[in-house]
């Protein structure tokens, strides 16, 4: 029997016979009694068997992460020891991954790498004839194993239902798990489904869906073995616990849903402390945002961060539970106000929620004698009378014609301005579209020089934002680190033209000492990203230039050849 922590040790132990075993601790990790119960108050059993397949290529002696339990969060991971800012905390390989539809991919997806494919160069599976974007990925062995007889025996071909097919592939991999991976079908068996809620829910959709995947998989693929209850439950799995690929800045996105089974344990914070990427190779890469604490809680954001409250908390009634996390507890959220309206009744004050955590609590001024206040639904209008208008032309994106754009965006933050404050996420959010337009003008060289103070005016402000809301280390941090010191650049290098090493020497000092600071965090950051990934790429960049201008004394003389 293995140590439940670390995994890696044989602990010398007569373990009970069948799957569960009691959990024991080696020497090395020994910490208190394991707690772990299941959900449905079972005895305090852990099969430690389901987690040693996924894990074996950890590197780790001692494993960072257990598995605890409570009435409010089910199952959950904990730090078993500190756990550096940066730090890579597991490495884990998918249970069962499988492509999802895209709606702005005109293209069919390759059913080995999820990436679209052009029907023009796409390489078909010569038994079922679904696509392929290579004869390399064409040599799938989940394809061959899993779903390719299955669509060839009941012949479903990808010019039929294609969207509709393309969603339910993981499903139908999912069923055939049972008995191709009974380790991995075991694994999902012990996954949160929330059968119960959705079958409950006064959302329709479920009840429309329920029936579309009972149809697909039990008529079209003519798959009797699986009954009601069990497409039902595993749909409500991969609902609740598949991971999305996150690289959707890459070059080539993958339309991919990946299930982990540790991953799967973390629970939700919407300003969480780890942040998670699939990598090349589909695994789940869990990395630490800010140090984690021995014995706390570690936690992913299932929602969007740079979302408000209201419309977080909403999201998160899709996975049945309420957040109650110290962001939505807190209605300033943490400082940064980022739900915040303008009060219309007085000069200066501000509405937020009386009580935060409650739904249809009023919208009250901060100023005492104001008497401002706005129902939620209210509140609500706003924000989707103001997603509603940023939609509409001409503030939808115009890739042809980037400079009326950066107008635009300027005109549509002057309509929101009067309604929100001003670190509001809805005007936050057209900020940052206007950040990386500016950071484009830069890079091609034709930033005048008042858009780049603008530039890294709106740079600043949503690094400061931004870390009060999402700490630490993470994607947008990074791209705004690598903003911020090519704006300072710029800044610096006319600047330079003009008066280098006279009156303003001790500020150019300063901005280089900045500009050297800002590019070794926003270098770790982005280096820390999978190669690859458009962050990765950013880093790559960075470090090229940072190997040239290793010290304050290159920067100055590259300075001062401009
Ligand atoms: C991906 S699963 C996490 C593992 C799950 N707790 C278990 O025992 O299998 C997601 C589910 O965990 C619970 N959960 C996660 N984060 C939570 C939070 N912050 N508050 C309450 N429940 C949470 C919810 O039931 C949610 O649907």
């Amino acid at each position: 029997m293995r140590c439940k922590q670390c995994i890696f040790q044989e602990i010398p132990s007569a373990a009970s016979p069948g799957n569960d075993v009691r959990i024991e601790i080696c020497p090395t990790c020994s910490v208190d009694e394991c707690k772990i119960s299941s959900s449905k108050g079972k005895k305090a059993v852990f099969n430690i068997e389901l987690i040693t397949t996924p894990i074996q290529r950890l590197i780790m002696e001692c494993f960072p992460v257990k598995i605890e339990w409570s009435e409010v969060f089910g199952r959950y991971l904990v730090a078993t020891r500190d756990i550096q800012q940066g730090e890579l905390i597991f490495q884990i390989e998918p249970i069962i991954s499988g492509p999802t539809p895209s709606y702005t991919e005109p293209e069919w997806l390759c059913m080995s790498c999820y990436k679209a494919t052009k029907k023009k160069t796409m390489v078909r599976c010569s038994d079922c004839q679904w696509p392929f974007c290579s004869s390399e990925c064409a040599e799938d062995e989940v394809h061959q194993e899993y779903e390719c007889l299955v669509l060839t025996r009941a012949k479903v071909l990808p010019e039929e239902n294609y969207q509709e097919s393309i969603t339910l592939m993981q499903l139908l991999r999912c069923l055939l798990l049972k008995n191709k991976d009974p380790t991995g079908w075991q694994q999902i068996q012990s996954m949160e489904s929330h059968v119960e809620g959705r079958k409950n829910s006064s959302n329709d959709v479920w009840e429309r869906w329920r029936k579309e995947e009972i149809k697909f998989i039990r008529e079209t693929l003519g798959l009797k073995e699986f009954d009601d209850e069990e497409i039902n439950f595993v749909s409500g799995v991969l609902s609740m616990n598949a991971f999305g690929s996150n690289d959707i800045h890459g070059p080539k996105h993958r339309h991919g849903s990946y299930l982990y089974y540790l991953g799967a344990m973390a629970s939700h914070d919407c300003s969480p402390n780890a942040d998670y990427e699939v990598d090349a190779n589909q695994d789940f890469n869990l990395k630490a945002s800010i140090d984690i604490p021995k014995g706390t809680q570690i936690t992913l954001s299932y929602a969007l961060p740079f979302q408000g409250t209201l419309l977080r908390r909403e999201y998160l009634k899709d996975y049945f539970f309420d957040c109650c996390c110290n962001r939505c507890s807190d209605s300033t959220e943490f400082g940064s106000y980022f739900s915040a309206l303008k009060c219309a009744s007085c000069e200066n004050g501000i509405l937020l929620p009386e009580y935060s955590l409650h739904e249809e609590s009023p919208w009250k001024c901060s100023e005492t004698l104001c008497k401002g206040l706005k129902s939620v639904s209210e509140v609500s209008a706003h924000i989707k009378n103001f997603e509603t208008l940023r939609e509409s032309p001409p503030y939808v994106i115009d890739t042809k014609n980037c400079l009326v754009n950066i107008e635009n965006l300027e005109e549509l933050m002057e309509k929101g301005k009067p309604i929100f404050h001003p670190n509001h996420f809805c005007l936050m959010g057209v900020e940052f579209e206007l950040i990386n337009k500016l950071q484009y003008y830069l890079e091609i060289k034709q930033i005048p020089m008042s858009w780049n103070d603008r530039l890294l005016e709106l740079t600043r402000k949503h690094i400061d934002i931004g870390q009060k809301i999402w700490h630490g280390w993470n994607d947008r941090y990074g791209r705004l680190l690598f903003m911020l010191q090519s704006g300072l650049l710029n800044s610096l290098s006319t600047k330079c033209q003009k008066d280098f090493g006279e009156k303003g020497e001790a500020d150019t000092q300063r901005i280089i000492k900045d500009i050297m600071r800002v590019r070794n965090e926003a270098k770790n950051i982005l280096l820390s990203k999978p190669s690859g990934s458009y962050e990765n790429q950013l880093g790559l960049k960075l470090k090229l230039i940072m190997d040239k201008e290793a010290t304050e004394a290159d920067l100055i003389e590259r300075l001062k050849k401009l």
